[in-house]
């Protein structure tokens, strides 16, 4: 039997750079959505583990060794004795290093699909632990519900967002996390370890509050990593203006480390709109109307 899933791409509605870890590595505190658009995976389980790329994005992130999919499934392998793992095939849509996790929303996908294939339950330790250690946003990625996420991103507090209309634009221009960090420039130490547990949280909208309250309290956020990824790569500025030009618009920003870059709306047909301008305008560019929840 074939099992399915989908891996739904992530946006941060704000994303604080809190510090610099000793290590490295950056805490955040960010809130992060899950668009209505996704790469789709299956699984044939057998004996042999192994991965066949398809789709439209499939030459741009590959079947190699180190494709997120099977790093997951390696990594619960050595925690899970006599795990069953098997056949996957990537059908391959969201735009790679785009700042929507789309690897980190694959080997979330990969690890829920092995949880199936042997009766793991989704927030055993091991699979917890196996997202983490393929990737920062891949623990984020396991549920794929809204949240503010913090630590490095191992972190989750759910939240009530509802379901928000919007655009996605990504200026087919690949972009490496690493190097936006890099050019940050935090140096490493620059937070006491755990620090962001002691920071205010802002005071989000109650469950069931208007989507007008969710604008004004996301506008009050910021990405901290815009101004380092616009010196990386500038079109981000360009793709910014773009949908801050576009009628209706609520707020525009980009989403981690870019260079996709959201804009909300009140209702689906000025998203719809929005999209069908941003298309004429620039057809190279990868667009997508739909909604964040
Ligand atoms: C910035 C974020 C925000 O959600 O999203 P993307 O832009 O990647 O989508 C994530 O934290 C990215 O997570 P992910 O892409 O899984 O990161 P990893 O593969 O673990 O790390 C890639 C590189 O980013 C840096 N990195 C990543 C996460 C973090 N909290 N601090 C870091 O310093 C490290 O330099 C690392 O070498
Ligand atoms: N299944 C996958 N899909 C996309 N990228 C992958 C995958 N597996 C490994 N990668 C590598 O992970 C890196 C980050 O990709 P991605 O998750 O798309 O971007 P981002 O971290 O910006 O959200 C890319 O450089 C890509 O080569």
């Amino acid at each position: 039997m074939t099992l399915r899933d989908e891996a739904r791409a992530k946006v941060n509605l704000t994303l604080r750079v809190v510090g610099r870890r000793p290590d490295g590595y950056h805490e955040l505190e960010s809130v992060v959505a899950f668009a209505d658009c996704a790469d789709h995976l299956t699984l044939q389980p057998g004996a042999a583990l192994s991965l066949t790329t398809i789709g439209p994005g499939a030459q741009d992130c590959g079947d190699s060794a180190d494709n997120l999919v099977l790093k997951a499934a390696r990594l619960l392998g050595e925690r899970v004795p006599d795990l069953t793992t098997g056949a996957f095939t990537l059908d391959k849509h969201l735009p790679v290093a785009a700042g929507i996790g789309g690897g980190s929303a694959d080997a979330a996908a990969a690890l829920r699909l092995l949880a199936r294939a042997n009766d793991l339950a989704v927030d055993d330790p091991r699979l917890i632990e196996a997202a983490r250690l393929t990737g920062a946003d891949v623990p984020v990625c396991l549920p794929s519900k809204p949240c503010v996420m913090t630590g490095v991103g191992e972190k989750l507090s759910p939240l009530p967002l509802p379901r928000i209309p919007a655009v996605m634009v990504n200026p087919r221009v690949p972009v490496a996390t690493k190097d936006v960090f890099t050019a940050l420039g935090l140096k490493p130490g620059s937070l006491a370890v755990g620090a962001t547990d002691v920071l205010a949280a802002p005071a989000w909208p109650e469950a069931g509050a208007p989507l007008a309250d969710w604008v004004v309290a996301l506008e009050a956020g910021t990405n901290d990593l815009e101004p380092p990824a616009l010196k990386v790569e500038p079109v981000v500025g360009t793709v910014l203006e773009a949908l801050r030009a576009t009628a209706g618009v609520q707020l525009a920003r980009m989403s981690g480390s870019g260079a996709t870059c959201f804009a909300l709306y009140a209702d689906d047909a000025s998203a719809r709109a929005a999209a069908d301008a941003l298309c004429a305008a620039h057809p190279g560019w990868w667009v997508h109307a739909g909604s964040l929840s």
